[in-house]
């Protein structure tokens, strides 16, 4: 029974999966290396919870469902029956974390890492008990998309994927079990080959970034939403996507390595809004309206699709 959660990195993720879980009645404590992490994740926290009564999600009894902030990684894992690792997408960074928790947990502790892509069996090298180890990978904004994919590595206990299926489940949340450990998982592969075929035409001048965005989410984003992509196909008509795909599929982009659109970004520090630049600009005052405009609009289509409304 997982009662008590340890979330490690406090980032982009970690604040809204910390509200998630306590609106769920779960005790967290929340840990990152960084001070001034800590202090942002305190000021989302309200911001997430704010979300979560939009949504109609109910806050539990008095007394459970807290999150509580800790600048000491023993106090934070320390009697967790769960352990989510939510730091940079780089092993040695999140098996550094593994070591320094390894000596502090229980041997029956579950620890899941919210990877974005690292096959879970890579990351169970690191740890020494592995079949406790799984891939719980949340969407962003994580308070507010529901679906959250479970991964097993070679070494993943089958009791533990049901575990944090149950988990995910008892809160209210939607729990997809991907049944191999490929790179990505399912939710990422489908992501990046969007992603990458979208930066190829922006960066070889077939369409401006704002146009970009127009076309995929009215044309595609807002009708994908109601109907997922193995039903559009027979929406669409299997005949049509086979004479499409026979000379469409070999002129989109194959690219294996990093565009350089994305590098020279990157290296030059634009990392989108947290950085203040990525492929648009934003100041402070449009950081923080587009994202209370983007959970406003992201809460009226979950209801809606919820049948709620
Ligand atoms: N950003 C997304 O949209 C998204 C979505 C789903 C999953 N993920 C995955 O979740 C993980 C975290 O991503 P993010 O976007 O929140 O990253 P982020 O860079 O925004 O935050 C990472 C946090 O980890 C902290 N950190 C670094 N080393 C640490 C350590 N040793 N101990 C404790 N804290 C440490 C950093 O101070 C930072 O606050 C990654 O694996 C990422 O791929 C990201
Ligand atoms: C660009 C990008 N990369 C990874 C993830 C999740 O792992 C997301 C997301 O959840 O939105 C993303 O947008």
């Amino acid at each position: 029974m997982i009662r008590r959660i340890a979330v490690i990195g406090l980032g982009t993720m970690g604040p809204g999966m910390a509200a998630r879980l306590a609106r769920g009645g779960l005790q967290v404590v929340a840990y990152d290396v960084a001070p001034a992490a800590i202090e942002r994740a305190r000021s989302m926290l309200s911001v997430a919870e704010t979300v979560l009564d939009s949504l109609d999600i109910a806050p539990p009894p008095a007394g459970v469902g807290t999150v509580r902030f800790t600048d000491d990684i023993a106090d934070a894992v320390s009697g967790a029956d769960l352990v989510i690792e939510n730091v940079p997408e780089n092993i040695s960074v999140k098996a550094d974390v593994y070591r320094t928790i390894d000596g502090l947990i229980a041997s029956d502790t579950i620890v899941a890492s919210d990877t974005s892509g690292i096959p879970i069996t890579k990351l169970q090298e690191h740890i020494s008990h592995p079949e406790r180890m799984v891939g719980m990978h949340w969407s962003n904004p994580p308070h507010i998309i529901p679906m959250i994919e479970v991964i097993a590595g070679e070494k993943t206990a089958p009791q533990t994927v049901a575990t944090i299926r149950d988990l995910i489940r008892s809160i209210g949340l939607l729990p997809v079990v991907v049944k191999k450990d490929v790179p990505g998982f399912v939710e990422n592969r489908v992501l990046y080959a969007l992603l990458r075929e979208a930066v190829d035409l922006v960066e070889r001048g077939v369409i401006d970034p704002e146009d970009l965005d127009t076309c995929v989410s009215w044309g595609i984003g807002y009708k994908i939403a109601v109907i997922g992509p193995m039903a559009l196909l027979d929406m669409a008509g299997l005949d049509i996507y086979k004479s499409v795909s026979s000379f469409l599929n070999a002129d989109l982009s194959n690219r294996d390595d990093v565009a350089p659109m994305v590098l020279e970004k990157t290296e030059a520090s634009k990392f989108g809004i947290k950085s203040g630049e990525g492929m648009f600009s934003y100041t402070p005052e449009q950081a923080k309206a587009l994202q209370s405009e983007r959970a406003r609009k992201l809460v009226a289509v979950r209801r809606i699709l919820e049948g709620r409304e």
